[in-house]
């Protein structure tokens, strides 16, 4: 038997929210989401098929893998096509992180504690056919029952994005709800900003479970964005937010934003150049929003 030791599933890998800032300075503080939406696919010339879905997703990958930080594929635009589009999707994750890039599954998984393990099994383990570098996770069954994703994302140095301030009109209704369970009368929102806090204490440079904040929602001072984890904030582009707004929104905790553009960056396809190009434009303005 060889005496070498080779390295455990197990060893520990830096954790998310370390990566995830080493790679947003090295590549820019952009997420570019991969949505194959129907109407793209018609736009790009495709057919909303399975082999539509690969050319799109593989142009995508080819022309921004080695450049943007993060990506954030849509899982329903894949899941859409059942197992022959899942595998398109297992391909995807592979090659982005094969190139460097970080990826967030946004699958918005959340159940009960029991099935959330499974949840997160199926993205957070390493060696898993899906396995991410994070994942988008819906806490209204409580954030509590989010616990098998927390403890596995520790485990396995990935992360998680919680909806806590989503960018839809429609959310306000949930996530600005006042608890009358909480003698500090908190939003459900800011409930589930302070328990991130909590879940990210000490870490540097940051921890590794984010919250999901509309960049579309305007001041959103009286809340307290600073959880010491990063801030997803979709709804650039296509939703009507731009980077400019980003400070207006998010106060001194822009630091901490992963901006997502989908659509604003996946309607300049599919020509490789101009979806770089947009991606390029994109990553600028907001550098430029943050630093300002
Ligand atoms: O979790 C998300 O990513 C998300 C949360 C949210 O509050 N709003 C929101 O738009 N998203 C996702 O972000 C992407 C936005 O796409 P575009 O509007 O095309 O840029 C979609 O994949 C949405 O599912």
């Amino acid at each position: 038997m060889s005496q070498s030791t080779p390295q455990s599933p197990q060893s520990p890998r830096e954790p998310f929210g370390a990566r995830l800032r080493r790679a947003m300075d090295a590549r820019g503080p952009l997420c570019v989401g991969i949505d194959p939406h129907a109407s793209l696919l018609s736009s790009w010339g495709l057919g909303d098929d399975v082999a539509g879905l690969e050319g799109f997703t593989r142009t995508v990958v080819e022309a921004l893998a080695d450049r943007v930080a993060v990506f954030k594929p849509q899982s329903a635009f894949f899941e859409r096509f059942g197992s022959r589009g899942i595998a398109v999707l297992e391909r995807a994750v592979a090659d982005l992180r094969d190139a460097g890039a970080l990826v967030v599954m946004d699958a918005k998984r959340g159940d009960i504690g029991s099935t959330m393990a499974a949840y997160a099994e199926t993205y957070l383990r390493e060696g898993a056919p899906l396995f991410s570098d994070a994942l988008t996770v819906s806490p209204y069954l409580g954030y509590g029952s989010l616990k098998p994703a927390v403890d596995l994302a520790r485990e396995t140095g990935t992360g998680l994005f919680v909806l806590a301030l989503t960018s839809n009109p429609e959310g306000a209704e949930v996530q600005r709800a006042v608890r009358t369970d909480d003698p500090a009368g908190r939003t459900i929102g800011a409930t589930m900003l302070a328990h991130l806090a909590r879940d990210n204490a000490d870490e540097t440079p940051m921890g590794s479970f984010g919250a999901v904040v509309g960049a579309t929602l305007g001041d959103l001072s009286s809340y307290d964005l600073d959880i010491n984890g990063p801030l997803l904030a979709p709804g650039i582009g296509a939703q009507g937010a731009t980077p400019a707004d980003l400070p207006a929104v998010f106060g001194a905790a822009v630091r901490n934003v992963v901006p997502n553009v989908s659509r604003g960056v996946l309607r300049h396809g599919p020509d490789a150049a101009a979806l770089r190009e947009a991606a390029e434009r994109y990553a600028d303005e907001v550098r430029a929003a943050v630093t300002a």
